[in-house]
């Protein structure tokens, strides 16, 4: 089911820079949580400059930001939700947009702290002269400045780093993944940029990706997509992070006039998420599972910019290799591109404002086109609208508030991509049903057939039957009265014709005044009588029949009528069938795409793997890394057996009477022979006054120091298997097993203790 949302857009101002600071300039907003305006000072100076034409009202959005807002508070605000949602299948859209040095990528990215804080400051650290310039944020993740046009980059000062919301995403990510023990998910990343109107892969291992564009096709199903766009398998929040270094350092930046590190280029990075629920396990993915898709975008514009504003940095200009010409063009791309956007978002809002089907021009640039699905289609967005306080940049920041307005207006129809393979299922139960129902009809005709069949002969032998008794009494009373013969003629017609109780009673009544009174008139009689009354016994039960053969009919009639009706639910869950098949066909389709995607990114991953040499390990080695590493943890979990280790030695303390004996050689070389030497170490190197004990409790049962050393030994020996074994039980648990991309086969601590021993035993 989809929903309609408005694009949820938010203002940022950002802080005054050095250079502002040390230029006057000054905030001239008033910034309230969902509204800017101008301060009222500042009203009478535009004016008298001819700056505005007339008064503007206050700004609205769905929040605005203050300089003293950081980029926590705005994630927690705006990019949470629509990061959680990402996790029940919801697309979503987080993009900055703003004029150029307003913090764009600053929100994005974060900053590994700010620059100089005044240009006399900059002149200690660094002896060439600076110009005054904005503070910049450099990314976080830029460690490699290996693209040419950078210009040279201040060491920072000890100012505070920030997250920036990508970071901030990831981390709800995570949380959540690990927070949902029923659902597997896999996710994987790309990087692109967008440089002067071409698509650059940033996560390429190309070196030569500058000069290999790729272009955007579009598909039906999947709607615009960047051919050839390399995709990522990640599984935890540092390879991810790894991957946006790779792709920061790729980028393009330049310092500009406006800006020490100017982003030239829109960039996209795209997290996509898929969850499997399944009840019995992933291998059964296809037969009995729910899956959900959604993909994540965060995407950094590069700011639109006054041609003034693109002049190369001066102090540069001898190092870079950048033109005034190139970032000429540059800018011309950025500004025509943004153009581009602003045109869809003005469409867009005219359409849900006069509500008219008219054509949204996102073929118009590239930046547009990927963006598509993100305005106006099936994502939850979010823009978050970056400007500079100061009167200087006042006309820029007054475009950004209007770009902003617009796109408060646009609608989105939201629908969860989710997919769920329970169909299967219910065509089969469906398919049941039916099977049954035909069961039940054809018992129904078959048993009311042979009923009324039944019924109906029956009838006839009574029938018969009565018809045979009626002659037989006609016939005796021929014989016996011979002198009502013409009379009697004329009754036996009548029964003939109606063989009825009427009949049988006039007959009756005929005989009851016949003249005779003799021995055998009598017999005569009471034959009669008897066989008038079988006779009407056997009317009454034919009459009984007549009934049972009326409700046969109507039953049958019921029959029919029901047959028909199920025939028409038949036909109806023969339809609903195919319907659920085709779906199911195309879930299958669907799945099998998937499955594919699933052994591709397998196969990166391989591919990875092999890049870090692991491949080169043999099994046994791979082996044995592995133990190596869970004997490790357990080596690390044993600081808890020490404790314990000590409280019993304690205990043992509280009985000594005298003998001094000092576990610490026993100790460390036990701990020697399990492998557990750093433990040992630590041991010794800590003086701990419970490890002096007296061994007389021990000493009174086993009579020399050697004995008691081997049953403390002993007893320690327990003690730490035990507790391995219990950490090894926990470790097994669902939920301490469980890893986003499977489990572990974690090998019994006692049995890789079991092995270390004999394995020592035949070096011995
Ligand atoms: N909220 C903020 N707090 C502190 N400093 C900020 C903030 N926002 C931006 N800045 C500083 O402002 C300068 C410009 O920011 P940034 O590079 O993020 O701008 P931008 O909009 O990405 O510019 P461009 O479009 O040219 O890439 C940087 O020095 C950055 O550290």
């Amino acid at each position: 089911m989809s929903r309609s949302e408005n694009i949820n857009v938010s203002l940022r101002f950002r802080p005054l820079s050095s250079r502002e600071i040390d230029d006057f300039e000054t905030n001239i907003w008033n910034i309230s949580k969902s509204a800017v305006s101008l301060k009222q000072e500042y009203l009478h100076v535009l004016a008298e400059a001819k700056r505005i034409a007339r008064i503007p009202k206050s700004y609205a959005y769905n929040y605005c930001f203050s300089p003293r807002d950081s980029n926590q508070a705005v994630y927690e605000t705006v990019g949470k939700r629509v990061v959680l949602a990402s996790l029940e299948g919801y697309n979503g859209t987080i993009f900055a947009y703003g004029q150029t040095g307003s913090g764009k990528t600053y929100t994005m990215m974060g900053s590994e702290g700010s620059e100089m804080d005044s240009a006399d400051e900059r002149r200690k650290m660094n002896s060439t002269p600076v110009p005054k310039t904005d503070r910049r944020s450099v990314s976080p993740f830029r460690v490699n400045q290996s693209f040419q046009r950078i210009a040279p980059i201040y060491k920072k000062p000890t100012t505070e780093k920030e997250k920036g919301i990508i970071i901030y995403a990831l981390e709800e990510l995570f949380l959540g993944i690990n927070k949902n023990p029923e659902k597997t998910y896999f996710l994987s990343c790309s990087y692109l940029e967008i440089y002067n109107e071409q698509v650059y892969d940033l996560l390429t291992e190309s070196s030569h990706f500058q000069e290999e564009p790729l272009t955007i096709n579009e598909d039906s199903e999947k709607g615009f997509y960047v051919k050839g766009l390399s995709e990522h398998a990640v599984r935890t929040i540092e390879e991810v992070k790894r991957f946006i270094e790779r792709g920061e350092t790729n980028r393009r930046y330049a310092a500009t006039a406006m800006n020490h590190h100017s982003s030239r280029s829109h960039t996209i990075f795209k997290l996509s998420v898929a969850s499997v629920a399944s009840d019995s396990g992933e291998n059964e993915v296809e037969e009995n599972s729910i899956t959900t898709e959604s993909v994540l975008n965060f995407v950094d514009l590069a700011g639109s910019e006054r041609v003034n504003s693109v002049q190369a940095e001066n102090s540069y200009s001898a190092v870079r290799k950048n033109s005034n010409d190139s970032l000429a063009l540059e800018g011309k791309h950025i500004n025509t591109s943004l153009f581009y956007l602003c045109q869809v978002i003005n469409r867009l809002s005219e359409k849900t404002t006069i509500k008219s089907d008219n054509h949204i021009p996102y073929r118009n640039s590239n930046l547009t086109k990927i963006l598509r699905s993100s305005l106006g289609g099936n994502a939850i967005t979010c823009i978050i609208c970056t400007a500079t306080p100061t009167l200087n940049q006042f006309e820029m920041t007054l475009s950004t508030l209007r770009f902003g307005g617009t796109a408060k207006t646009i609608t989105n129809n939201i629908e969860a991509n989710i997919k769920s393979n329970k169909s299967a299922e219910l065509i089969e139960a469906y398919q049941r049903d039916i099977e049954q129902l035909k069961k039940e009809l054809e018992i129904a005709q078959q048993g009311g057939q042979t009923r009324f069949e039944e019924a109906i002969q029956v009838k006839t032998q009574l029938e018969e039957r009565i018809s045979r008794l009626t002659q037989m009494l006609i016939n005796q009373s021929r014989q016996h009265a011979p002198h009502n013969v013409k009379k009697e003629k004329k009754s036996h017609e009548t029964w003939l014709i109606n063989a009825g109780d009427l009949s049988a009673d006039r007959r009756l009544e005929i005989q009851k005044f016949s003249p005779k009174d003799t021995d055998k008139e009598n017999t005569f009689e009471d034959r009669g009588r008897m066989a008038f009354n079988r006779m009407k016994l056997m009317h009454l039960e034919a009459a009984e029949k007549d009934k049972e053969i009326a409700e046969l009919v109507e039953m049958k009639d019921d029959l029919v009528e029901s047959k028909a009706n199920l025939k028409n639910d038949l036909k109806k869950a023969l339809t609903l069938c195919k319907d659920l098949s085709d779906k199911k066909q195309s879930y299958k389709a669907k799945c099998k795409k998937f499955k594919e995607k699933q052994k591709m990114l397998t196969q990166k991953l391989s591919l990875l793997e092999v890049q870090q040499g692991l491949d080169k390990l043999s099994s046994e080695q791979l082996q044995k890394l592995e133990s190596f590493y869970f004997c490790a943890l357990d080596s690390v979990k044993n600081a808890k057996f020490r404790r314990k280790y000590e409280s019993q030695l304690s205990m043992m303390n509280q009985h000594d009477s005298g003998m001094e004996y000092s576990p610490h050689s026993d100790h460390s070389k036990f701990l020697d022979e399990l492998g557990l030497n750093e433990e040992a170490s630590v041991s010794k190197t800590e003086s701990d006054p419970s490890f002096e004990f007296k061994g007389s409790f021990y000493r009174s049962r086993t009579g020399n120091d050697s004995s008691f050393a081997s049953t403390a030994q002993d007893m320690s020996t327990m003690l730490l298997l035990n507790l391995l074994d219990n950490e090894y039980e926990d470790s097994r648990s669902p939920v301490k097993q469980r890893n986003i991309y499977g489990t572990h086969n974690l090998k019994s601590p006692l049995k890789i203790i079991s092995e270390s021993q004999e394995s020592l035993v035949k070096n011995k």
